[in-house]
């Protein structure tokens, strides 16, 4: 390997933040184990590895929010401030995360300062105001002070976060997944800004999952595996198979592992191929304002990607499917049986496995253990005249945990011990338990580490090779690869249709609204179909426009 080990402190040069030799355990499981990191000033450092190899534990070390059982952290190499003195570490360090932490219901302004008041002095809010657009402006955001924070985009939260961070003083600021939720643009502009600020000295350490925007952002990469720093080299000079092996501690990446089990076999008689009855049918399905109506035909064995940027429609689409959203117009079915609008459990009972985009919000009782929340669906089959037989529950969430790779201590654990990526595992087990006949799974891979990510799309595949249909809506382009065809929607409307070949220079332009369907199917005319062949395979039926 390239990689260099972490350089010794040579004294010379101040870091912004060095930790060494860290420990910290959650009961039996050891978060971090004698683990190390230091950033320099003006640095962008990313902090890689898989699910729960300890880099959340280590920020919550860094920003004082957890305090470490051995250990020590330095800034510019002066001892941390004492765990609890919230105001001294924030005048160090601060985390933006991908959900903006500011208060929604009070201003930019507010937000800005809150924490600052001092005393039973009166609030002069003018000043307020005035002092808050002078901050806007010293960090070039252009946010209008007096907006509500749940107004923001998620854009303009993380701006403004960085500004009051850098306001307090603070010279290091950790992004956690900071692009989850932004297109293209958005990650353009935070790219942009945190260049400004990083000629101006302010270091930055990286959480990510996605490995091209370490390549992209950072100039040093760390890489942390089971709760231990493996290397800290200059991206450069790590090609991304290494920092792969580094993360999962092969030799080799080696070819995806694929995860076995939590899908049922293929049912006997069940016909898959295009003359096969729908798993999924929507006809004219429409929500004013969100998406034109729709008319998409899911066949078993297929698995059909709903590609679009934030408010393209994609996710709308992907809600309403699964009944958390009331259509206005239009139909939908699972296996020519009609589903009922706007509910959930119908949904559900229908044969529609659902993955959510937001798992804290819709997925997961976070109290509850790995195997209660695996079974939420499926608590009917878990003993007789309804009753749950925990020996049951306890067995099935075992093979959820086993084929998921989910790591954790056991069926009996509490999800919310679980780090982020190992909670989205949980969800998809909570999905397929059903067995359902088409899964619906909305940004799936969010937060999950490359390899994982790798094996639950695999999972997807396999449900359809099993029987069943899959729609993923997603603006990732690995989810999509995955899929038979993608649709991709712009402003509510399918406006590009591609089969398992496309470009990802095509598929994000028309993500991006630069090509209409004509360009698209001439796309597929270039790679090879005919015409009527690409429309046939986009699953659309009915006259051209019918979702215009
Ligand atoms: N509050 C907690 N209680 C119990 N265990 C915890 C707690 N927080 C973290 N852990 C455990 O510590 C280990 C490290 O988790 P951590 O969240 O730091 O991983 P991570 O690298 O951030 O993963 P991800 O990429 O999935 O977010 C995991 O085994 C996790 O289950």
């Amino acid at each position: 390997m390239a990689a260099a080990d972490q350089p010794a402190a040579t004294g010379a040069e101040p870091t912004a933040v060095r930790a060494e030799r860290i420990v910290k355990r959650f009961g039996p499981t050891l978060a971090l184990d004698r683990a190390q990191l230091s950033v320099r000033p003006g640095e962008a450092h990313a902090l890689v590895g898989r699910n729960g190899a300890g880099k959340s534990t280590l920020v919550s070390v860094l920003t004082g929010m957890e305090r470490p059982d051995e250990g020590t952290v330095t800034f510019s190499d002066e001892p941390a401030p004492g765990y609890g003195d919230t105001a001294a570490w924030q005048r160090k360090v601060a985390c933006v995360y991908q959900k903006s932490m500011v208060v929604p219901d009070l201003t930019v302004a507010e937000n800005l300062y809150l924490g600052r008041f001092q005393g039973t002095a009166r609030i002069r809010w003018r000043a307020l105001r005035e002092d808050a657009r002078a901050l806007l402006a010293e960090y070039g955001v252009d946010v209008d002070p007096q907006t509500r924070a749940k107004d923001l985009t998620v854009e303009q939260g993380q701006f403004v976060e960085i500004a009051r961070a850098l306001s307090f003083g603070a010279r290091l600021i950790i992004l956690d997944e900071p692009t989850a939720q932004l297109d293209a643009g958005g990650i353009d502009r935070l790219f942009t800004k945190l260049l400004e600020l990083r000629r101006q000295g302010v270091a930055f350490l990286l959480i990510s999952h996605h490995l091209q925007e370490v390549y992209e952002l950072c100039d040093t990469v760390t890489v942390f595996r089971d709760a231990r720093h493996v290397v800290t080299a200059p991206v450069a000079e790590l090609p991304k198979d290494e920092l792969v092996a580094a993360m999962t501690g092969d030799a080799e990446a080696g070819p995806p592992e694929r995860a076995r089990g939590a899908v049922p076999a293929p049912r006997p008689g069940r016909e898959t191929g295009p003359g096969a009855e729908p798993v999924l049918r929507t006809e004219g399905l429409a929500r004013a304002g969100e998406f034109d109506p729709l008319d998409l035909v899911v066949r078993p064995g297929e698995v059909v990607g709903l590609a679009g940027a934030t408010a393209s429609g994609n996710t709308a689409v992907g809600e309403t499917l699964v009944g958390l959203r009331k259509p206005d117009g239009g139909r939908v079915a699972v296996r020519g049986r009609a589903v009922r609008p706007g509910s959930v459990p119908h949904a559900i009972d229908a044969g529609i496995g659902y993955v959510p985009e937001d798992r804290h919000r819709q997925g997961l009782v976070l109290g509850r253990s790995v195997a209660e929340n695996a079974t939420l669906t499926v608590a009917d089959q878990l003993g007789p005249f309804g009753t749950v037989l925990p020996s049951r529950t306890r067995a099935f969430a075992q093979r959820m945990i086993t084929s998921l790779d989910i790591k954790t201590s056991g069926p009996g654990q509490p999800v919310s011990g679980l780090s982020g990526g190992n909670q989205q595992k949980v969800v998809i087990a909570r999905a397929l338990a059903r067995e359902p006949s088409v899964l619906v799974a909305i940004r799936p891979t969010a937060g999950v580490d490359v390899k994982s990510k790798d094996s639950l799309l695999g999972v997807v595949r396999e449900v359809a090779a099993a029987g069943s249909g899959a729609v993923i809506v997603s603006d990732e382009l690995d989810d999509l690869r995955v899929c038979d065809r993608v649709l991709a929607f712009f402003h509510g409307r399918v406006v590009a249709e591609f089969g398992s070949d496309w470009s990802d220079h095509g598929l994000v332009a028309a993500m991006e609204g630069m090509a209409d369907r004509e360009t698209a199917a001439s796309a597929a005319v270039e790679a090879g179909h005919g015409a009527e062949q690409a429309r046939e395979n986009a699953g659309i039926e009915g006259k051209e426009g019918s979702q215009s």
